[in-house]
């Protein structure tokens, strides 16, 4: 046999209606290799949601397909894929629900049968790779949301999963936690899929974005290439900060 890669991700020809009839997506192709960063961007009812929706199994396909890490998303497949597929939400409080931080980051792999110093083992290592493994015995609603966004990130980095999926994680942050969580996303070494408006983080942090509009994928590129072309973001409603200049290589 010859050798091969699995990608990441893959999807191919997603379409998908909501049972209201609204067509969100008309048939997504978007394949993502093992350790890259790759930022979504898109308008307001693009259908960013409900593609990162699909990923996990929390959508199905109406037609077309999703694959992670070579396996296709169904619900025969629905555990297995949660494990692979680590969602982090927009807002952390819908992701901590339990005493501590490290009742929540253990939350998962519990739930996975991880047991005993093992489980310790996964704990410590998910704070200390998003750094708060200080903050270990606090109540998660003590803390301030940034903080609380690291945690969220550590309860799905706990699940060793194969793909991260951030929807827009910089929002709410003062510049400092904005830069800090920049920093640990940099450092993970896990391939990356994140959801954002904020064009300056994207080139940041993600040498390749796609661009979902009207429910297809109307650019795929690298960040500073897409960025770099007016007229593309002007057509899709993308804007730059105000005087915000890519900076050179
Ligand atoms: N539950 C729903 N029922 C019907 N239509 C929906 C539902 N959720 C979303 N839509 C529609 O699907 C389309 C895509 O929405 P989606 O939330 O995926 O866009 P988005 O790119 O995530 O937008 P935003 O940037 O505002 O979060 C929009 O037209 C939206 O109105």
């Amino acid at each position: 046999m010859g050798t091969f890669v699995v990608n990441s991700l893959d999807v191919r020809q997603l379409a998908y209606a909501y049972p209201d009839g609204t067509q969100a997506l008309f048939g997504v192709d978007l394949s993502i290799a093992r350790g890259e960063r790759v930022a979504l961007l898109g308008p307001n009812g693009a259908g960013k949601t409900t593609l990162v929706m699909h990923l996990n199994g929390i959508l199905t396909a109406g037609h077309g397909s999703v694959t992670v890490a070579g396996t296709p998303v169904r619900k025969d497949t629905l555990k297995e894929i949660r494990q692979r597929v680590g969602l982090v939400f927009q807002d952390p409080d819908d992701q901590l629900f339990m005493p501590t931080v490290k009742d929540d980051v253990a939350f998962g792999p519990a739930n996975a049968g991880v047991r005993g110093e093992e489980l310790d083992r996964v704990v410590k290592d998910a704070l200390e790779r998003v750094g708060m493994l200080e903050a270990a015995d606090r109540p998660p609603h003590h803390l301030s949301f940034g903080q609380r966004r690291r945690v969220a990130v550590a309860t799905v980095l706990a699940m060793a999963p194969e793909i991260l999926v951030l929807d827009e994680p910089s929002s709410n942050l003062d510049p400092a936690a904005r830069r800090e969580l920049a920093e640990i996303l940099r450092s993970l070494d896990v391939t990356v899929l994140m959801v954002t408006h904020d064009l300056p983080y994207a080139l940041e942090l993600c040498e390749r974005s796609l661009i979902l509009s009207g429910g297809v994928i109307a650019a795929d590129g690298p960040t500073r290439e897409l960025l770099s072309d007016a007229e593309l973001l002007a057509e899709h409603r993308l804007e730059l900060p105000y005087g915000f200049a890519i900076p050179a290589v």
